[in-house]
């Protein structure tokens, strides 16, 4: 099924729409849709939309305002984030208003989306960027992929994106989960793969916060009760007052139900009997397996999960700190020691090591054991500021420095982390153009905001991380030499996890994380250790979560919840697949048999489901088999 229209057909439709100003033909009605609201709002086309970045302590609020979404969503942005590292794209999400609220994956790819201001802080609403499948999906309420030239502002045509709402289970509009990749990439899956993610997040956020109420779990299949695609309903005495998508669709209703139906209204029968299971007929006719609960639910992970990373109070930080203790060998240890001991003693250190492998973590662990730790601990990442704002944003401007500042001026991340710690994150991907005023700032201590007034006096201490080799890069003069001197002054290498004692690594992080008396099974452990961890400790984080995400409490977790790229590293007996495949292929794989097992097996209706061929289906979820 052609879901969206082919390249030459929507460059027609752009002449026809922006150029003539008629109606174009062929284009998938929803886009046409989303650029007739542009255009009413007056937005030209060919002009660059008006972003207006929030500042840093702004975004905090966000996060704090949006916490309880950022932690239900974090297994499904965890998994796909390592993931979409293959695929050079971004998974992002965003609260209600298309507010970006974190955004991970493939760095380079953040580097060119953060030139299009696709990045936290940034609101992706239509109203203000125009037609994008984030915009678009929180507008028209449903899963929306927009691509390349889909997209009403010509800077946007570089992306691909796929993207889907968060509805609460009382209906309201939280948030959008969202895949964005480099238009040229066809990027498959992503639509289903955000789809398949959104319908775990929404699940999720039933596990808590109806105590004593009845929830009633339905599905026509039997089998898919317990699971995401199951339909969900709560009852406060016989009022309907929560459900999730899957019922209404099911019972044949939308949102305005909650509140105004009962029990009695929705289904040919008096009530149900807790526990066990029954079938019940909707008044639309549909036949349901059904259950009734009325436990006390368990809690989610509560905001300070004992063994959280040690985190300052009141630590502003550019990049959201990670809820997470870290698990250091006896020789990062020793490391860290040193580090506390230089840092506190004014000496700025460089910290290296491949991506995931606990820069950040070990940054903030230097500043949460060093004399610092009450004050700020501000981590910048100099590879997704954009190279436009990098500036205003480091080093802070005055009221009407430039078009779109801000009226009441901006601090600059250099001054919120006045008395504190300040992590330059990425500091080999630093504009060569900004490292002369990083230089200074570092020589004089002042700090003087873009638009003039008087220099600042700025009381720091410096901590750097980079995955490059700086020192390389300062002889063929993409970094300065006297700039790497002066952050470098010690340097600590943080090894890559296939070089640590795996199996105490991955036992330390299980035992860090809320098991709910899960285990590892014996075949899932050995292909945790045989997986050589090319994302090191931040993929075997997203892994272990991805686990318990799809386990249940007190089970024994085995190797075929694994995403095929680890399942893969498992020794011969334990029944590798035919071909190695990235966990992106394994999400994918994922959704697809969750499609074929709601559409009880039938590949054509699972294929039409999932917007893909039946050939693909074939291929990518049964493998191929007869
Ligand atoms: N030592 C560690 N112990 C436990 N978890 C870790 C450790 N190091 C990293 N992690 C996990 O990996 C994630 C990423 O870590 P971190 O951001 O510190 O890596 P990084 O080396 O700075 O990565 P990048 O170079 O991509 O920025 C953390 O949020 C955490 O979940």
């Amino acid at each position: 099924m052609e879901l969206t229209a082919p390249h030459a057909d929507v460059m027609r439709a752009r002449q026809e729409f922006f150029d003539r100003g008629a109606v174009p033909e062929g284009l998938p009605p929803e886009i046409l849709r989303s650029w007739r609201r542009c255009a009413e709002r007056g937005f030209d086309s060919h002009a660059d939309p008006r972003i207006e970045p929030i500042g840093q302590s702004e975004l905090r609020d966000f996060h704090e305002r949006n916490d309880e979404l950022i932690r239900l969503s974090r297994p499904e942005l965890e998994a796909l984030a390592t993931e979409a590292r293959d695929t050079a794209s971004l998974v992002i999400l965003t609260d209600g208003a298309g507010l970006v609220l974190d955004a991970s994956g493939d760095p380079g790819f953040a580097g060119k989306a953060a030139g299009v201001a696709l990045r936290r802080g940034v609101k992706w609403a239509e109203a203000s960027t125009g037609t994008n499948a984030i915009g678009a999906a929180l507008v028209e309420r449903r899963p929306i992929e927009v691509r390349g030239s889909e997209h009403f502002f010509d800077s946007h045509r570089i992306l691909t994106c796929a993207a889907a709402p968060i509805f609460d289970p009382r209906g309201a509009l939280v948030g959008a989960l969202d895949l964005s990749g480099h238009a040229a990439i066809p990027q498959l899956h992503s639509l289903s793969l955000i789809r398949h993610g959104v319908d775990q997040i929404e699940h999720r956020m039933f596990a808590h916060g109806f105590d004593g109420r009845d929830v009633v779990r339905l599905h026509a299949d039997p089998e898919l009760i317990g699971t995401s695609q199951e339909g969900v309903l709560v009852f406060e005495g016989a009022r309907l007052v929560a459900a999730n998508r899957h019922a209404l669709k099911l019972l044949d209703l939308d949102w305005n139900a909650l509140g105004s139906r009962s029990f009695g209204d929705l289904f040919d029968a008096g009530r149900l009997a807790l526990g066990g299971e029954s079938r019940l007929r909707g008044r639309s006719g549909v036949l349901v397996h059904a259950t009734l609960t009325r436990s006390a639910p368990r809690a989610w992970p509560s905001k300070a999960v004992p063994g959280d990373a040690p985190r300052a109070q009141a630590a502003p930080a550019a990049s959201s700190a990670p809820a997470f203790e870290a698990v250091f060998d006896a020789a990062v240890e020793a490391s860290l020691k040193r580090a506390v001991r230089l840092v506190d003693g004014d000496v700025p250190i460089l910290i290296q090591g491949e991506t995931g492998c606990g820069k950040e973590m070990f940054a903030r662990a230097v500043h949460a054991l060093g004399a610092r730790a009450s004050k700020p601990f501000v981590a910048v990442n100099c590879a997704a500021l954009p190279e436009g704002l990098i500036e205003a944003e480091l080093f802070g401007y005055e009221h009407g420095a430039f078009t779109g500042a801000r009226r009441s001026g901006s601090k600059g991340l250099l001054r919120e982390a006045d008395g504190g710690v300040l992590f330059l994150d990425e500091i080999g991907d630093m504009p060569v153009a900004l490292q002369a005023r990083l230089l200074r700032v570092v020589q004089d201590r002042a700090v003087t905001p873009l638009g003039g007034g008087k220099p600042a006096p700025l009381d720091i201490r410096l901590v750097c991380a980079t995955h490059r080799d700086i020192r390389r890069l300062t002889s063929s003069d993409a970094f300065r030499s006297d700039l790497y001197f002066r952050l470098a002054q010690f340097t600590f290498a943080l090894p890559p996890l296939r070089d640590l004692d795996r199996t105490a690594v991955i036992d330390a992080v299980w035992a860090r994380l809320p098991r709910e008396g899960r285990r590892l099974g014996r075949d899932a452990l050995a292909a945790l250790r045989a997986h050589d961890w090319p994302g090191n400790h931040r993929e075997l984080v997203g892994v272990l979560k991805a686990l318990l995400a799809l386990s249940e409490p007190g089970e024994t977790v085995t190797a075929e919840l694994l995403p095929s790229s680890v399942s893969c590293a498992a020794p011969a007996d334990s029944d590798p697949p035919a071909a190695p495949a990235s966990g992106l292929d394994a999400l994918a794989r994922d959704a697809m048999r969750s499609a074929l097992d709601a559409c009880g097996g039938n590949v054509s209706a699972a294929a039409r489901r999932l917007g893909v061929s039946r050939s693909t289906l074939y291929r990518r979820a049964l493998g191929g088999r007869g």
